[in-house]
């Protein structure tokens, strides 16, 4: 990587395992309504490392390298001619997919299910990890003067959070019980608890991050015991395990809602086993490709069971008022920071999973 003004230094994924610098060419305008972001803040994202480590994310995959990174804020320093919303100078969060706004999934509003939407840092789309990303105008947010670019780049997991929470149809009063307390499953937490849910659980196996979720949103968390030899089958200790986080958080027949955000097969099979009658069960979390399943409770429970992905109208911008208006404060989330030459350091923190690190950011260059 040089110092050169006329290059774009980017971070990018070479091979699965495999990311390095370097310098390409200065990004231009695909057309008059794109605008170039001079980057400033990028946090790194589970499906970041997915991308690193295993080289897919179900029908998404690693054919040729890509720069990394897709949760970005920053600064437009040229648009096009026909852009209206935004000048040079304006702090934009970036909404990192942009669809081909033709088709009956964009114009339905699903615009998270258009299959040619260019998604940053996902193959084959390069990401936001360099030190310019071109964009199309109305995918970026400006953000009030009172928000910083790092507050900026933490939009891109509120606004997840905001679809999950859409997804599941959260409402006020309702018991809601997240899988998961990294940043996507606090995040769940803290926007449930603002739509104003009644009781909102957080479970985990690291007890650090049950800890921050305790400080963060949730009303209680849990820490699923080991099973016991005495257990036969993982079903039957999944089972075992809702009926504890029922009977511990007085959730009678279940909550109203689970959000799993972890993708581990075990919090699929419990959060299945735990969603009350009539409940929705939300899958936004990305491990195994196929896991185990209680298919027959899923049914005569009745249950919703839907998928989470990315976000569909309005959550961008919902993610930026929460944040703006102060209901979701993104700050505590970031516990680290790097500096762009740093990036590698930065995904092996990420990799080695601290339990006391939340949210990793990487700095612009
Ligand atoms: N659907 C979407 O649109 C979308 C968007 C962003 C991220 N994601 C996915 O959501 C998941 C969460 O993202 P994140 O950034 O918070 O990741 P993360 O890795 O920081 O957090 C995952 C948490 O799950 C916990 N966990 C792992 N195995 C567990 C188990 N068996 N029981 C209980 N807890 C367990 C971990 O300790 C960790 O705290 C990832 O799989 C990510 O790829 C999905
Ligand atoms: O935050 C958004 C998600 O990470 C993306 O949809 C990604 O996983 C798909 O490549």
């Amino acid at each position: 990587m040089t110092n050169n003004t006329e290059l774009n230094p980017a971070f990018v994924l070479k091979a699965i395992g495999h990311a390095d610098f370097e310098d390409r060419p200065i990004p231009k305008l695909r057309d008059a309504w794109d605008v170039r972001v001079h980057i400033a803040q990028t946090g790194i994202c589970g499906s970041d490392l997915h991308y690193y480590d295993n080289g897919r994310i179900g029908d998404f995959v690693l054919t040729t390298p890509i720069i990394l990174g897709h949760e970005s804020s920053g600064t437009v320093v040229e648009v096009g001619s026909a852009v209206k919303n935004l000048k040079v100078g304006t702090r934009v969060a970036i909404e990192p997919g942009v669809p081909c706004r033709h088709c009956d999934y964009c114009r339905s509003g699903s615009y998270n299910l258009c299959p040619d939407t260019i998604f940053a840092a996902t193959p084959p789309w390069d990401g936001t990890l360099a030190k310019y990303y071109i964009v199309a105008a109305d995918y970026c947010i400006p953000l009030p003067d009172y928000m910083d670019l790092e507050q900026g780049a933490l939009v891109e997991p509120v606004a997840c959070a905001v679809q999950m929470t859409k997804v599941g149809n959260v409402r006020a009063n309702q018991t809601i019980v997240v899988f998961g307390c990294g940043p996507i499953g606090v995040l769940c937490q803290k926007v449930s608890k603002v739509y104003g849910a009644k009781k909102v659980i957080g479970v985990d196996i690291s007890q650090g991050r049950l800890d921050f979720a305790k400080s963060y949103g949730a009303d209680g968390v849990f820490l699923p015991p080991k099973k016991p030899a005495t257990v036969n089958t993982d079903n039957e200790w999944n089972e075992e395990l809702a009926r504890m986080i029922k009977e511990e958080f007085n959730l009678g027949d279940g909550p109203d809602v689970v959000i799993e955000a972890t993708g581990a097969a075990s919090c699929i099979s419990t959060g299945v086993h735990l969603t009350k009658k009539g409940g929705t069960y939300v899958q936004a979390g990305m491990g195994k490709e196929v896991v185990e399943f209680p298919i027959t409770v899923a049914c005569i429970r009745d249950l919703t069971i839907r998928g989470s992905i990315r976000y569909t109208t309005g959550c961008y911008s919902t993610a930026v008022d929460l944040v703006a208006s102060g209901k979701i404060d993104v700050k505590p989330l970031v516990t680290n920071r790097f500096k762009f030459e740093d990036a590698k350091d930065a995904f092996q923190l990420v990799r080695e999973k601290h339990e006391n690190v939340i949210k990793v950011l990487i700095q612009g260059v």
